[in-house]
């Protein structure tokens, strides 16, 4: 396994009240079905005092005990439900197997803490091992997904599933409306960021830190968003002037991509069902200068009506699985069902037949997901273009692979309405 540099350096003294943070997240998270990313916000906000080396220790043990949680259970010999003792067992596991799942110089003995008493560390090594003999455990996937993928994927799925337990990097996408790459990474400081080829606006950070609190972010001067991410806004091939419609704008990470690519001339319409997202929306866009955004909450097929061929261009970017996300979002493995697989596959199907009424004829929509199943991709495109081949043409489709390009898992197909 790939050594991966911790930024709580295995030396680090414990601190029980940090540990025990780590456990009521975990708890919130599986067994309150909380998303591991508002649970880690919220422990970091109620506890301001915490330096830059706690909050670390914080966030990486959580997701990471939330990405290996299967081996974990596992290599622990424990299954659910758990209770709350479990979670203290659970922890030492993690401690435990860590420096050898991860190849670290340095291991780290357990505390002598009442709640680590009696603990049989050979004996979780030896699961440890046993564990890795098994797909599913060793990557920490649920069988039903294992056999998903597996099937969807085929031979690719191996190295897929490989990649998507790794750390993603942190992606800056440049504002052009307000600043340009050499500015963003000049306040970073030199040999602090890198450039990713074929992805213009996009900046990497060379060290894992809270960008958010910088005065640059404030400024507007770049988004957090992912190189596979950035690539969705320039395929829908928008010019300034256009009407385009970004009809599952969530809360904007690609239109307000769209605007910028726009130079703000031109009308965005944001829709999305969920009101709150677009009022999350509507704050990033001021804090990016962005002005030629309007946003519409959808309550009814009688919304999408109403802009039946007004828009040059459309973006479905899809609600789905999020299996391209994994890196980002490792806890929804665990949330995701198969019913739920089902019934989101009927909703991109809907989407995609009823919303591209809203093209102008001559206009191109994208239809994107966060998906590496084809099923939810390739595979709706297709019937698509087979159905409504009279009307649909597509022009291109591209997808970008987790293991191949380090990017997150993206889908996206260009088509162009005759
Ligand atoms: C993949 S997310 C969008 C992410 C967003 N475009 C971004 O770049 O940040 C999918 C979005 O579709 C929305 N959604 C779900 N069902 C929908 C529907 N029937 N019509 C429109 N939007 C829907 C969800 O609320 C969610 O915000």
């Amino acid at each position: 396994m790939k050594k991966v540099k911790y930024i709580n350096a295995i030396r680090l003294k414990l601190h029980k009240v940090l540990v025990e943070a780590v456990l009521t997240g975990l708890q919130e998270i599986f067994v309150l079905n909380k998303q591991a990313d508002k649970v880690v916000e919220q422990l970091l906000k109620s506890n301001k005092k915490w330096g830059a080396r706690d909050r670390a220790f914080l966030a990486e043990n959580i997701y990471e005990m939330c990405r290996w949680w299967r081996l974990i259970n596992f290599s622990a010999g424990i299954s659910e439900p758990l209770d709350s003792t479990d979670y203290w067992t659970l922890f030492a596991t993690w401690l435990t197997i860590k420096p050898l799942h991860f190849s670290l110089e340095n291991n780290q003995d357990l505390p002598q803490w009442a709640e680590f008493e009696g603990m049989d560390l050979e004996d979780i090594l030896k699961r440890y091992r046993e564990g890795l003999e098994t797909r599913s455990i060793a990557e920490s996937i649920p069988d039903w997904l294992d056999e998903t993928g597996a099937s969807e994927l085929g031979d690719n799925w191996d190295t897929e599933l490989m990649a998507l337990n790794k750390q993603a990097p942190v992606v800056l996408r440049v504002n052009t409306l307000k600043t340009d790459i050499a500015t963003v990474s000049s306040i970073f400081g030199p040999d602090e960021t890198g450039l990713i080829p074929g992805v213009p606006h996009a900046v990497v950070l060379k060290k894992r830190q809270n960008v958010f609190s910088r005065d640059s972010f404030k400024m507007g001067y770049f988004e957090v968003q992912d190189a596979g991410s950035q690539l969705i806004a320039p395929y829908l091939d928008v010019h300034p002037g256009q009407t385009v419609i970004d009809a599952c704008a969530g809360a904007g990470g690609k239109t307000l991509h769209i605007a910028s690519l726009l130079e703000n001339r031109g009308k965005i319409v944001a829709m999305d069902l969920d009101l709150r997202k677009l009022h999350e929306l509507e704050r990033r866009a001021k804090r990016n200068g962005v002005t030629c955004i309007k946003t519409d909450v959808i309550h009814s097929e009688k919304d999408i009506r109403a802009l039946k061929e007004t828009a040059d261009r459309l973006l479905l970017d899809v609600p789905c699985s999020g299996l391209g996300v994994l890196r980002r979002n490792p806890d929804s493995k665990w949330k995701l069902k198969p019913s739920f697989l089902d019934a989101i596959r009927k909703t991109q199907w809907q989407i995609l037949t009823g919303y591209s009424a809203m093209v102008k004829p001559g206009g191109k929509m994208v239809y994107a997901t966060c998906s590496i199943l084809p099923s939810e991709s390739e595979e709706q495109v297709k019937r698509f273009v087979l159905e409504r081949g009279h009307q649909w043409r597509l022009v291109s489709e591209q997808r970008t692979s987790v293991a191949r390009d380090g990017f997150d898992g993206f889908y996206m197909a260009l088509l162009e309405k005759q």
